[in-house]
């Protein structure tokens, strides 16, 4: 039986801490929210952000964008966000209406505003491991905080990524790639054998395909790591991408859907955006 990777109380004692930081800080982190209202996932994720947000003393501004927003409407938007001083953390849902280009509206965020680490910038230093301080995506950087908590060794280690998003897959390789893991990442077009071949022997597995049951039990190691990203909604049940009641029998840890890598991924934005209230104040 695999220990549980318990997201949701390691994320409670993260905002818990956040909170005192936020206070002692004296200051009065805004993020602002940019969203498409007509997308489940994101009229969802919106909410509860609000609240987490609230709880820990951060204020929040949410924007919805109309279904037939162009990219360049969403860049003007934005460069308004950047050239208001009390706005100290801007991010950008994705995904936005159909005709705008996220990737694009991502780099027109100041970088020191982009608390989800996705424009060209952040996303560049995260790539080359730079030195410094920057934002890295919250669900991702989430990951690494709870493989960390529960002294998970990654070095040297076979971590298979599967999903090559720019919210998760991608930043999420390039993590493990940075602590020492032998990282290979599988997509859409990976061939099924190919993917079965290499999750046999992986130590690490991360998956965010957004597809149930897309990995069972009986394809991964013994006590392999499992870390399930997916969010899938099965007879009005949250489910995850990896069938949890045969995975669980063989993996070392496992992180449960609800409760697992999406409260982490909350409370890392939110750590993101008091990081980048700090760093702008030093300015
Ligand atoms: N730029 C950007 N960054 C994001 O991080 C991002 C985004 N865009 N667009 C939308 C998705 C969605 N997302 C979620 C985060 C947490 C939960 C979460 O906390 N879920 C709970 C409850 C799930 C339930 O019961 O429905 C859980 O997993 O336990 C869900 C969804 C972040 N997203």
């Amino acid at each position: 039986m695999a220990t549980i990777l318990d997201g949701k109380a390691l994320s409670k004692d993260l905002k818990i801490a956040l909170a005192d930081k936020v206070k002692e800080s004296g200051l009065s982190p805004k993020l602002a929210v940019v969203f498409d209202p007509k997308n489940d996932g994101s009229r969802l994720y919106v909410g509860m952000k609000q609240r987490a947000a609230a709880k820990v003393g951060i204020a929040t501004e949410d924007i919805a964008v109309a279904d037939d927003v162009t990219t360049e409407a969403v860049l003007k938007i934005v460069a308004d966000l950047n050239a208001d001083p009390s706005v100290t953390g801007i991010l950008v849902q994705a995904p936005l209406p159909e005709a705008v280009n996220d990737q694009q509206v991502f780099s027109a965020i100041a970088p020191e505003k982009d608390v989800d680490g996705l424009g060209a910038f952040n996303q560049g230093m995260l790539f080359g491991d730079q030195p410094g301080e920057y934002a890295v995506a919250a669900t991702p950087q989430g990951v690494m905080t709870m493989l960390k908590h529960y002294d998970i060794d990654l070095h040297g280690k076979k971590a298979v990524v599967v999903g090559r998003s720019q919210l998760f897959g991608r930043p999420m390789a390039a993590l493990l790639n940075n602590a020492n893991a032998t990282v290979t990442l599988a997509h859409r077009y990976t061939p099924r054998e190919m993917l079965l071949d290499v999750l046999k022997d992986a130590d690490i597995v991360v998956v965010g395909v957004g597809i149930a049951n897309f990995i069972t039990g009986d394809q991964i190691k013994d006590g392999a790591v499992l870390v399930d990203v997916g969010m899938n909604v099965v007879d009005g049940k949250t489910t995850g991408d990896i069938e949890f009641a045969s995975a669980e029998k063989k993996a070392s840890f496992i992180t449960p859907v609800p409760g697992g890598v999406g409260p982490m991924t909350i409370a890392t934005l939110l750590e993101n955006t008091f990081a980048a209230a700090l760093s702008q104040e030093k300015n």
